[in-house]
């Protein structure tokens, strides 16, 4: 996978890390307060802060309330690889019920993702500020930045996340140089893990899609897609209730690879208001389906909106591996799903291009991106009725 003359980072929905959010740097002119939100929660915590600031208290109505645990379906990738159908059949409704789903018998070694949550961890919470510092760029191709909120450059309420984003330039080379040393091999280690499963889990899609004319050209296009790991670090908030880790959003890829340690956090929306957390089994790894998935799949497959929730007592460090065909590629719904009966074209080609246009023009509004790209059909015309219009939703009872 090699991301050469990207004029854009490939990133989750919403975030401007990868369009440069102007510089972290505290201005001169601004109070110490300023500043200090500037630097991230990491380092609002080391002030001794005991309550919120007011840039991290969100409106009531937007604030995490009571939630059940969601029962995420199950994908044993050894019995997908065998080529058991009923497997397939699980992956399908996983993608098209739910939009995030846990992986079993995956093959990726454990060793590998505890070596990434570790020097996650050292990175955060043993380096001191000043080595951190030295990542924090506004350059938007930068392979490596290192941030904080979620769009700190527009975000109207500050969200409770710091993150390093490393960019994957090179999957032949993945230990890259300007990668901090401190999580560099663990990351590269982590990073090829992540390509591995990506690669079988998009096979497996494109059979249960039945794309089948391009199903060689699209794999090839995902090992020369792009892929970038978010390391997001939640430190504990002195008040929980008020704020979020990361607000409401989608991820603008193919499929994300989620790993996270024990502390639970990350909830999806079942698209009525009610959220619900998520829990994996242990040594499960957990997947989401992303816009692009979406879009490529004509809708039958679910980009659910998610968020996060932090914790008033545990510090939460995730790494989530987003992976999808080049940043600069033109994503359509794919022609085998599409036809002039009962299959109307669901959504608008979409590019990087329309993406930021849209987050220039949608200050908060993380999660709608996807929906500025679809194409009303009247529900007459549309052979799955599963797909109520509202792409949010997903199934999570138990
Ligand atoms: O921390 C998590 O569990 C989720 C992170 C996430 O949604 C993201 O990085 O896009
Ligand atoms: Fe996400």
């Amino acid at each position: 996978m090699t991301i050469l003359n990207v004029t854009v980072d490939t990133s989750s929905s919403g975030r401007v890390d990868q369009i440069g959010d102007g510089s972290p740097e505290p201005e001169p002119e601004q109070s110490p307060a300023a500043a200090d939100v500037a630097l991230g929660v990491r380092h609002l915590c080391d002030s001794g802060i005991t309550t919120l600031p007011d840039r991290y208290v969100l409106p009531p109505a937007d604030r995490p309330g009571n939630i059940s645990p969601a029962v995420l379906p199950v994908v044993d990738m050894a019995a997908l690889r065998a080529g058991d159908p009923s497997q397939l059949a699980t992956l399908d409704a996983a993608c098209r019920d739910h939009g995030f789903f846990q992986v079993v018998n995956h093959g990726v070694s454990p060793e590998i993702g505890r070596a990434m949550l570790e020097a996650a961890r050292r990175f955060f919470f043993e380096l001191p500020l000043a080595e951190r510092k030295r990542h924090m760029s506004g350059y938007i191709r930068a392979a490596v930045r290192y941030g904080t909120s979620f769009n700190q450059a527009n975000d109207g309420v500050l969200s409770w996340r710091d993150f390093l984003k490393l960019l994957v330039r090179d999957a032949r080379r993945l230990a890259d140089d300007d990668w901090p040393r401190e999580v560099r091999a663990a990351a590269a280690a982590h990073a090829a893990a992540c390509q591995g499963v990506f690669r079988e889990l998009m096979g497996a899609a494109l059979d249960a899609l039945g794309v089948v004319s391009r199903r060689g050209e699209l794999l090839e296009e995902c090992d020369a897609g792009s892929q970038m790991m978010m390391v997001n670090c939640f430190p504990a908030c002195p008040q929980p209730e008020l704020t979020l880790g990361m607000p409401p959003h989608s991820d603008y890829v193919l499929l994300t690879i989620l790993l996270h340690d024990d502390v639970t956090g990350l909830e999806v929306s079942y698209g009525d208001g009610r959220w619900a957390s998520v829990e994996a089994a242990a040594g499960a790894v957990v997947v989401n389906v992303g816009d692009h998935l979406e879009i490529l799949s004509n809708g039958r497959y679910r980009s659910v909106v998610h968020r996060v929730r932090v914790n008033g007592r545990r510090a939460r460090v995730s790494v989530a591996s987003l992976h999808s065909f080049a940043a600069e590629r033109v994503i359509s719904p794919a022609a085998e799903l599409v036809d002039d009966r009962d299959r109307p074209r669901r959504y608008m080609d979409t590019d990087m291009a329309a993406f930021l246009d849209y987050l220039a023009t949608a200050e908060g509004k993380h999660k709608s991106f996807l929906h500025s790209r679809r194409i009303n059909v009247s529900p007459s015309s549309v052979s799955s009725s599963k797909d109520d219009g509202d792409s949010c939703g997903c199934q999570f009872s138990p």
